[in-house]
Formats: structure tokens, C-alpha cells, sequence
């Protein structure tokens, strides 16, 4: 069956109007580009067609290339032949002209086929773009070439490095599209567009050829170089970025058409590298988090919540109220006296002030936002609420009090969760007859800014409270992922083994700023000491005590830290931790720690190990990582996690861990559970327990199989390379 197509309709005017029609989101399958060709074909040789329009159905332009097509299908002697014969020669130099009639989002390919038609109209709330390096890509079908030369070299370059669109409004004063108009009027208006090219009353514009808004070589060169700079520095073990602007200087340098076929190879090679496969595992992983068994398939709608009540507005509870009234909800931030609300007020204002510093809203947005903001003392206030969050201290007393409060001033149908990070729901809820509303709302610091939102369900959570959640967590723009309840989720079930691994090498003898260095350079934002110091060694103590408690049998004991907590050593907050930090928070290696390094090794008895000294970076990272492997195969056995691809977000989203190596679980597969296995069991045999692989990874290693592979589906890697 053909997947996707574009339909014709000739109208009296003269305007064969072409539509995209690939649903959810007009994406250019093969079907979809060849129906094209074919229809614009047919426009060209009818008598009566004077001009084309291409637009999408359903409000939506197109989302470009099919993504579950690449990495297949096309020949190597193909390549170009789209972008060169058929995109630039046949569309954009036909003699008859065509419009782009573009609503809703033209990303990637869309744009890139908007782009070559010799008009683009646009409405205002469209997204318009070039978002390929965002997996791992360049842009395929000219994008490279016509962008710089319609919006400018440093604003194109700007839009393909960063992925971002933009809308229609900035489109139109950047030269992206010719003119923003509703909805109602685009078909129309596009239409008239065309006719008025053919009647020469509208330039008919080759953006290809456009070279009025490209700076002479040299200048554009002195702009690649700094791009090239920047990309090297933001992202220094990305490749595609530097290819991306070397294409774009080869189109400047010797033409567009050259421009093009280096495009058409670059974009072809790239689509095969690892890079690319982990990110695009990551596109997918990411829309399938909220696709849960047993829960988003037993046809629940999501029920409509108004207002959201939020207990404490400390750190945690100003962040999620923050993201709240970003997103329009109605919020009641619960204190337990005037100076503490009028704290979590200020935070809340503080978190609004900083997007209107860095331009992301404005003062007026800002104070409108905040009248979705009311702040309360006691709970007669929350008798009309549809969700509580509470966020206050890690006290399970407290919070069971909490809940049978909750339960007896909020409405029956109203939803109970708690961003405890810890704690056990069922104990939570043990006070009450609510279990079946009871749920996790887990964000990660900030959280207003921090992607992430594990929603914890228990055994008697209703799969509407589910389902519920699930839609908030999209509403408030967050990745959510549902995982079961457990000490620490899937998250930080992932960090402790992180920490601990780190904090075991030191105690054997390697250095703290050489583990941080290996673990940067692997791709995670910051090495694991310089994350404790962040967050602040109270934290890592309380977080480790939970650990040790649930899983004494695996727990790495190290006295490291609490050692230097003697000393009011406690991270960045006290300018001390593993690192010094100046005024203005930059972090230096400080030679102090070593007596508290060997201080911790003396009370845990061991000594140096000369082997570890010789590790390599690789070495360094397999044994920082794979016991996070080796957990994270728990996490799913136990059924804490659905499925791999969650955990692969969760490492990404929540842990830091380089999206370009698809998350924990894809990037083990990619290593292999034999070899993940070999090492866990070897170190097993010098450092204990801490490293014993589990038993679901040794299952898998045995039978050569994927850790990712459904349980019941353990077919061996060997066979399914077949
Ligand atoms: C040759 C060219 O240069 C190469 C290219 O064009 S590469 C592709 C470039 N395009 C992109 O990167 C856009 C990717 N898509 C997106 O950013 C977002 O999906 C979107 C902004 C289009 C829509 O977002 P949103 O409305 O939130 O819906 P979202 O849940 O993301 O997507 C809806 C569905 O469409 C699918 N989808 C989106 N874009 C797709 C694409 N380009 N190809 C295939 N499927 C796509 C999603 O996987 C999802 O499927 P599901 O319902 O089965 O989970």
C-alpha cells in the first residue's frame, strides 16, 4: 500500500492546486515525493494550467522526509537525482511558476520543497525550518544552498545548527516567505500569487540563484569559520555540524549546484553513521513514552484539569508551579505560613524574570502569567482543585498526614501526587481510602526547565489518573515516562550505581578530575564529581542512605563524602566540594581533597590499586557506566520500566547522558550484553558485589541477545545480524 500521496485539482483560474496528503503529519514518503513529480508533470503539460500551488491537507504543510524510511531504500547512483533533477531542475526552473501556500509547519523537507517553489505565503502560527542536525542529517534537497540565500548566511546557518524554527512573522521580515495571512485566506491568496507571477505583476524568484543577501567570499568565509568554531565547541564530538557548513561554503565557493550534489552525498553518507541511528532512536523513543500498555490502549480520555494545587514553594515546588502557569493552568501554591509562601512567590517570579532577561517573554507576558498564580495558608482553599502536587521535605510521617488532609478537603474525583523522589507511594497513600489517585509527579531541578516527568503509578493507581497525567506532562511541554513505584524510579535507580562506580575508582586509587575529564569527554554534560557538588553533598548522603537501605546487597560503601561533610565541605553551595569555586562560580581542581581521599580510603581499608592508575578513558567510562547497564536491566526486568527505549530516554532526559549515543540501553546494545557481561564479572572478581552482573544481563549475554529485545524476545544478536 502506498504510503502517502499528493492529489491535483485544476480550478477554472488556472491553478493546479497540488496537496500533500501523508498523514499525521504530510511527511515526504517516496509515495508522497513521487506522487509529486508525477502531478506537477501533469500540470506542466495540461493546457489549461497556468501555475501550481502546493499546500497540505489538514492544515499542515509537511514535516518532511520520512524518518522511518532512512537509512534504506535508496540506490548510491540515486542520490541527488531528487534534489538536483527533480527539485531544482523540473520544480524551480519550470516554466510555469509555483506558490507554497504553507500552514501549520514546513520542517526539513517541507521547507525545503516550500523553498524551491518561486513563492512562499505563509500564516503567522507556522513553524518553519530546517531541523536535519537534530538527527544526526544535513538537509537533503537544497536547504543548505536556498536558505542562506533567502534569510542570510548567519541567520540560515542559525536556524539549520540550532534546529529551531521560526514563525511566520519573522519568516516574512527575514525574506523566508513573501506574505503571513490567516488561514481562511491562504488558498485564495496563493492562488492569486501564482496568477500575478505569471502576469509579472510578482517576481519570479529562483531562490537557488538569489545572491543578494550573501556577503562576499571573504566575509562569509570569516562566518563559516566562526560557526565552525562555535559548532566545534558546543558540540565537539559531532561530525554532521561541520559537514553541514562545509556543504553550505562549497555552494558560496564554487556555486550552487556544486552546492547541491555535495549536499545530496553528504545527506546520503550521514544517514548510515551511528550518530544518526541513536538520534533518530531518540526522535521515536521519545513520542512512544506515552504509548503504555494496559493504560493508553484501553481508550481513556484525558479528563480536563483547571486548577492544580502545590504544596511547599520551595525549590522544587516553585519550578513545577513555574512550568504550571507557563502553560496557562490556574495554580494555588499551599504554604504553611506568610514568610514561606512569600518565598515561593518571589521564586516563582524570580524563575518568569530570568525568561524575560534572556528574551524568552516579555514583562507584559510576565505579569499575565502571573495571575494564574494565587497563593493560600491553609486547605479550605483547595476544594475546587483537580490535581494536588505536593513537594514538601522528604518526611514520610509529614507527607502521610499530608494525604489524608488532601483526601478530606479536596473533591473525590480530584488527583493525588507527590514529586517525592524516594519515598514509597504505597506508604504515602496508607492513611487514606484515595490509593486508586494516588500518583508520582516527578521533576528534576530545575523543573521548569528540566525536560523530564517521571510519573509513578502503583499497583492500585487508576490507568485514568495514568492517563491524565500523561496529557498534563505533554501540555506542560515535558517528556513523560511512567514507571512503577520503587526507591529512586528508573532515574535515579540509573544514578546511584553513576555516583557510586565513580566514587569506588576513587577510593582505588584514580584521580577525581581525571574520572570527570574521561566522563565530559564521553558526552555527559559534567563528570560525576562535579554533578555532587552541584547538587550538594546533603542530597547525595540522603539519597545514598535510601539506596544502601533497599539495596544493601549491591551498594558500593564509600566514606568519601561524608568525610568531607565533617569538614563543611558540601559542594558549590559552600564554594567547596570536590572543586573550589570562585566568586563567579567557576570551578578549579583543589590539591586539598587528597587528605580527604585518603582519610575516606584508610576508613573503607583499601588501598591504591596500581592497575587502576593505568586505566584508559574507555576504561573509565565502561566502569562508571556499565553498573548504570547493569541497574538499568533491573529496572526493566522488575517491571519499574515498560520498555528499554524508556530507560533510554530517562538516561537521556534525566541523567544528561549524550542523546547521540541513544540512551543507556541502545548504546549497550551497540556494545553488546556478552561484552558488558565479560567486564561486569571480571571486576565482580577484584571489587565485589557492587559490579556482580544481574541475572537479566547475564540471561541475555548467554544467549548473545539485544538487553533492549522485548522480554519475550531474546533472539541472539548473531541471529538477528542474519
Ligand atoms: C531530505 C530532508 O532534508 C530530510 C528531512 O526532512 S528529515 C526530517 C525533518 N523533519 C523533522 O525533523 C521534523 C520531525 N518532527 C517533529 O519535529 C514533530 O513531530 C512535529 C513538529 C512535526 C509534530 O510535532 P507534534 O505535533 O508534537 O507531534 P509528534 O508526536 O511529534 O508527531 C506525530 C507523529 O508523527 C510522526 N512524525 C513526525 N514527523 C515525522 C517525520 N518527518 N517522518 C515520519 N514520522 C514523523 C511522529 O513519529 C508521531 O508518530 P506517532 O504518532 O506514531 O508517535
Amino acid at each position: 500500500m502506498a504510503k502517502g500521496r499528493t492529489t491535483m485539482e485544476v480550478g477554472s483560474d488556472g491553478v493546479a492546486v497540488i496537496t500533500i496528503e501523508n498523514p499525521p503529519v504530510n511527511a515526504l514518503s517516496a509515495d508522497v515525493l513521487f506522487s509529486l513529480k508525477e502531478n506537477h508533470e501533469q500540470a506542466m503539460k495540461r493546457d489549461d494550467v497556468k501555475a501550481v500551488v502546493i499546500t497540505g491537507a489538514r492544515g499542515k504543510f509537511s514535516g518532511g522526509a520520512d524518518i522511518n524510511s532512512f537509512g534504506g531504500g535508496k540506490k548510491e547512483e540515486e542520490v541527488g537525482a531528487m534534489s538536483v533533477y527533480f527539485v531544482a531542475d523540473v520544480l524551480e526552473g519550470a516554466k510555469k511558476p509555483s506558490v507554497a501556500a504553507i500552514d501549520g509547519l514546513a520542517l526539513g523537507g517541507g521547507l525545503e520543497i516550500a523553498m524551491a517553489c518561486n513563492s512562499r505565503i505563509s500564516t503567522s502560527n507556522v513553524q518553519l525550518g530546517l531541523p536535519e542536525l537534530q538527527l544526526g542529517i544535513i538537509p537533503g534537497l537544497g536547504g543548505t544552498q536556498r536558505l542562506p540565500r533567502l534569510v542570510g548566511l548567519s541567520k540560515g546557518l542559525e536556524m539549520m545548527l540550532t534546529s529551531k524554527p521560526i514563525k511566520g512573522e519573522e519568516a516574512h521580515k527575514l525574506g523566508l516567505v513573501d506574505a503571513v495571512v490567516s488561514p481562511a485566506e491562504l488558498p485564495k491568496i496563493a492562488r492569486q500569487w501564482a496568477l500575478d507571477i505569471v502576469e509579472c505583476r510578482k517576481p519570479w524568484i529562483k531562490s537557488l540563484y538569489k545572491t543578494d543577501k550573501i556577503e562576499p567570499l571573504g566575509e562569509a568565509r570569516e562566518i563559516l569559520k566562526f560557526a565552525r568554531a562555535q559548532a566545534r565547541k558546543q558540540a565537539p564530538h559531532l561530525q554532521h555540524p561541520i559537514v553541514c557548513i562545509d556543504v553550505i561554503e562549497e555552494g558560496i565557493v564554487s556555486g550552487p549546484r556544486a552546492g547541491l550534489w555535495k549536499e545530496a552525498k553528504a545527506s546520503y553518507d550521514l544517514q548510515f553513521t551511528d550518530t544518526s541511528k541513536s538520534l533518530i532512536h531518540f526522535f521515536f523513543s521519545q513520542r512512544a513514552t506515552s504509548k503504555v500498555p494496559g493504560i493508553t490502549d484501553l481508550g481513556l480520555r484525558p479528563r480536563k484539569i483547571n486548577s492544580v494545587a502545590i504544596l511547599g514553594g520551595g525549590l522544587m515546588g516553585s519550578g513545577i508551579a513555574t512550568a504550571l502557569i507557563l502553560s496557562n493552568y490556574r495554580v494555588i501554591l499551599k504554604e504553611v505560613n506568610e514568610n514561606f509562601l512569600q518565598a515561593g512567590i518571589d521564586r516563582i517570579k524570580a524563575n518568569l524574570q530570568s525568561r524575560v532577561k534572556k528574551g524568552q517573554m516579555t514583562q507584559e507576558n510576565c505579569q499575565k502569567t502571573l495571575t494564574h498564580l494565587t497563593g493560600v495558608l491553609d486547605y479550605e482553599h483547595l476544594k475546587d482543585v483537580d490535581l494536588v502536587i505536593e513537594a514538601v521535605i522528604e518526611n514520610v510521617a509529614l507527607k502521610q498526614q499530608i494525604f489524608a488532609d488532601l483526601e478530606k478537603y479536596c473533591p473525590p474525583h480530584c488527583i493525588l501526587s507527590s514529586n517525592t523522589s524516594t519515598i514509597d507511594f504505597n506508604l504515602i497513600g496508607e492513611k487514606t481510602k484515595s490509593q486508586d489517585r494516588i500518583i508520582g509527579a516527578h521533576f528534576f531541578s530545575p523543573a521548569h526547565i528540566m525536560p523530564l516527568l517521571e510519573i509513578v503509578r502503583t499497583e492500585k493507581t487508576s490507568p485514568q489518573v495514568v492517563v491524565d497525567l500523561l496529557d498534563i506532562g505533554k501540555k506542560i511541554r515535558k517528556t513523560p515516562i511512567v514507571v512503577g513505584n520503587c526507591t529512586g524510579f528508573a532515574v535515579n535507580r540509573m544514578f546511584f550505581p553513576y555516583t557510586q562506580s565513580a566514587l569506588l575508582l576513587v577510593d582505588c586509587g584514580l584521580d577525581v578530575y581525571q574520572i570527570d575529564r574521561a566522563i565530559s569527554k564521553f558526552g555527559m554534560p559534567m563528570g560525576p564529581f562535579r554533578l555532587a557538588d552541584l547538587v550538594g553533598f546533603g542530597v547525595a548522603v540522603a539519597t545514598g542512605a535510601q539506596y544502601l537501605k533497599s539495596f544493601p546487597e549491591r551498594c558500593y560503601k564509600s566514606v568519601l563524602i561524608p568525610t568531607m561533610l565533617e569538614d563543611k565541605r558540601a559542594g558549590e553551595a559552600t564554594r567547596k566540594g570536590f572543586y573550589v569555586y570562585d566568586n563567579k562560580r567557576k570551578a578549579s581542581p583543589d590539591p586539598e581533597i587528597k587528605k580527604y581521599i585518603e582519610k575516606a580510603r584508610s576508613v573503607a581499608g583499601v588501598t591504591a590499586d596500581a592497575k587502576i592508575t593505568n586505566l584508559t578513558d574507555k576504561d573509565i567510562v565502561e566502569m562508571v557506566f556499565f553498573p548504570v547497564v547493569n541497574e538499568a536491566c533491573r529496572v526493566l526486568v522488575e517491571g519499574i520500566a515498560v520498555k528499554a527505549s524508556d530507560l533510554d530516554i530517562a538516561s537521556i532526559m534525566g541523567m544528561g547522558f549524550p542523546s547521540y549515543r541513544g540512551g543507556v540501553m541502545f548504546w549497550a546494545d551497540s556494545l553488546g550484553s556478552k561484552y558488558i557481561y565479560s567486564r561486569l564479572d571480571l571486576w565482580s572478581k577484584t571489587y565485589g558485589n557492587f559490579y556482580k552482573p544481574s541475572t537479566y544481563l547475564a540471561e541475555r549475554a548467554a544467549k548473545g541477545a539485544s538487553l533492549s529485545a522485548p522480554l519475550n524476545q531474546t533472539k541472539s544478536q548473531s541471529q538477528s545480524r542474519l
